[in-house]
């Protein structure tokens, strides 16, 4: 059985103060739940202030980018044992805003993830098709390279670790989220070729939706069995709307 799991990308929002300020409010309302998995993803600059904020509770806190070298000559980046060392638990990995904005190919991608794993970060992997490939009716074919891309020479006992997140770029930021049958389907996909790279690993391997979760939409994602949980952007940003939503990933 698969434990939900819900993770707030706070993307490039809040000032390290407002950050410690949105988790405390967070642990208040939901830091000792045990029945859903839940993790914050703060800027970088503000991860320290988080982890100590969110020490002795439940909520675990992931990073939202990183390199995949160790050490080296790549200004303004950040190197996987250096959140290791902070502490941090997940990295938000091959986000769309990183591929669109940011060139990250398929190839850094699944550099990012071996080294991620190298380290003992658990990555949550962002795919989805933009609105074009949906129209064009290449949702399950761009899915699916990206997700082979992704986990190419990962070891099958590390694929247990990953996370899959997957998120439609036409339902980031716009309020109109995929439904719950389109997510499913997609999400059904992915599973069967998680069972191809790694038989019996489909059982284990959590995937989630994200792209206009609420509190209001999330319940209806989880009465889906393949959808475990969400990734969630807008929402994350205010403690009572992030709380809410995983309160009602858990009916
Ligand atoms: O990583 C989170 C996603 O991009 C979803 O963002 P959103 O919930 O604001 O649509």
């Amino acid at each position: 059985m698969r434990k939900p799991f819900i993770a707030g990308n706070w993307k490039m929002n809040k000032t390290p103060s407002e950050a410690r300020e949105l988790v405390n409010k967070l642990k208040e309302i939901t830091g000792n739940r045990t029945d859903v998995d839940m993790a914050v993803c703060p800027n970088d600059v503000s991860l320290q202030g988080v982890v100590e904020e969110l020490a002795s509770t439940n909520i675990k806190v992931g990073a939202q980018n990183m390199h995949w070298k160790e050490s080296g000559a790549y200004t303004g980046e950040t190197a996987p044992g250096m959140l290791a060392d902070l502490g941090i638990e997940y990295i938000i990995i091959g986000h769309s805003e990183r591929r669109q904005i940011f060139n990250e190919t398929d190839q850094d991608v699944n550099r990012k993830v071996k080294s991620a794993l190298q380290y003992d970060l658990k990555p949550i992997i962002c795919v989805g098709e933009s609105l074009a490939e949906r129209e064009a009716g290449k949702t399950k074919e761009t899915v699916t390279f990206q997700v082979k891309a992704a986990l190419a020479g990962v070891r099958s006992e590390d694929i247990e670790k990953v996370t899959i997140a997957y998120e439609p770029i036409w339902a980031i930021g716009t309020g109109e989220s995929a439904s719950a049958e389109q997510a499913a389907d997609t999400i059904n996909k992915i599973r069967k070729i998680i069972a191809e790279l790694a038989p019996g690993k489909e059982s284990e391997v959590r995937i989630q939706y994200g792209g206009s979760v609420k509190p209001h939409n999330i319940e209806e994602f989880m009465s889906k069995p393949d959808i475990d949980g969400a990734l969630v952007g807008g929402a994350s940003l205010e403690a009572e709307s992030f709380a809410g939503v995983i309160e009602n990933a858990s009916k």
